[in-house]
């Protein structure tokens, strides 16, 4: 058996596929009403409408009924997690955490693995992360992910239970690379919507992503990331798919911003935040990251996208 909490897109997207291996997946979400919702229509029609629910998974909204020992996956967005790890980490106990999640706490600065490592330090850090759509994998599209684990070992176990017919699982023991990787990917994603938002082409949005590459580079090596991640299914990876889909809602959150759309503030857009967190953070440890900055600069308003756009172009010409 596995848990799987937080009933968003994705936490669902994942319960249905590891529902194919034929345990049983208990799927949690935090509002009762929803979880009567799914359990009448069999589907998740507040944020993964479409796909079937499977018998096997069972929706609960007691976390405390968790059987001890099986892994829990967290599939909340990032700047919930401290906070649901202050709230349900104590009585989740010890055993397997693996972050589903994508960002940087806008307070501690701290990725997701390492959040559960500080707020949760009973628990076995892990993270789940790279170039998935929510909606490709609920329906079975052949997915590749990445598992990074300290613990080679429960790794290994996390690997082995977590791979299903369409979901494919590499193995990495740098959860540094694996958080930062996905994190900074959503901030890039902004600043390409934007720019095809503003009409600038393809040959702009490839520019935007090797730049925003060797920003993503930067930040990870420096916080002793392994490079080789950061070229992987997490970094380079997830880079690829979400500055080029408009299944991305980073990128659609670029794309609206530099069209002059409003954009809704309701959908979870993790590059907003992490945009602030690690401008802050890079400005701590000294390190240029003017993509990201800029982003921060265009979410906040500070910036209009034709500004920002400025802002990257007057830069000092300098070696690559
Ligand atoms: N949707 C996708 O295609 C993918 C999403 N992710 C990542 O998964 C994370 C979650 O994203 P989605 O599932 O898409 O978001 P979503 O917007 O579909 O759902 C978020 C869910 O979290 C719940 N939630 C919020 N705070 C909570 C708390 N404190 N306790 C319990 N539940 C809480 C909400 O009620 C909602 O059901 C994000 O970090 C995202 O980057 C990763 C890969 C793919
Ligand atoms: O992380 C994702 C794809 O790997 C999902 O991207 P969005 O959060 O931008 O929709």
């Amino acid at each position: 058996m596995i848990a799987i909490l937080g009933s968003g897109a994705f936490g669902t997207a994942l319960a249905i596929s590891l529902a194919q291996n034929g345990g049983d997946i208990l799927l949690w979400a935090q509002d009762p009403d929803h979880v009567a919702e799914m359990r009448n229509t069999r589907q998740n029609t507040r944020r993964l409408p479409g796909p079937r629910l499977p018998d096997n998974i069972l929706l609960t909204d007691d976390i405390g009924a968790l059987p001890a020992d099986i892994p829990a996956l967290i599939s909340v967005p990032m700047q919930t997690l401290r906070g649901f790890l202050d709230d349900h980490g104590a009585t989740l106990g010890a055993r397997p955490f693996v972050a589903c999640c994508k960002g940087i706490d806008l307070e501690t600065h701290l990725g997701p693995a390492e959040t559960i490592a500080r707020h949760a330090p009973d628990a076995l850090p892990a993270i789940l992360t790279g170039p998935s759509f929510a909606t490709d994998i609920a329906t079975g599209l052949p997915t590749a992910l990445t598992l990074a684990c300290a613990d080679d070992d429960a790794g290994k176990t996390l690997q082995q239970s977590l791979t299903t017919p369409n979901l494919r699982i590499y193995r990495s023991t740098d959860t540094t690379g694996a958080e930062l990787g996905g994190a900074l990917k959503n901030v890039i994603a902004i600043a390409c919507g934007a720019s095809i938002g503003l009409g600038l082409g393809d040959s702009a949005r490839a520019a935007l992503m090797t730049r925003g590459f060797a920003e993503m580079q930067r930040l990870a090596l420096k916080r002793g990331a392994r490079p080789e991640t950061l070229m992987g299914l997490s970094g380079f990876g997830d880079l690829a798919l979400t500055c080029t889909s408009e299944l991305s809602r980073n990128y659609r959150h670029g794309l609206a911003l530099g069209r002059g759309e409003d954009v809704d503030p309701m959908i979870t857009v993790e590059g907003v935040a992490t945009a602030r967190a690690v401008t802050e953070w890079a400005a701590e440890l000294a390190i240029d990251m003017p993509i990201c900055a800029t982003v921060a600069d265009l979410c906040a308003g500070h910036l209009s996208a034709a500004e920002a756009l400025q802002t990257l172009l007057s830069r000092p010409l300098k070696e690559e």
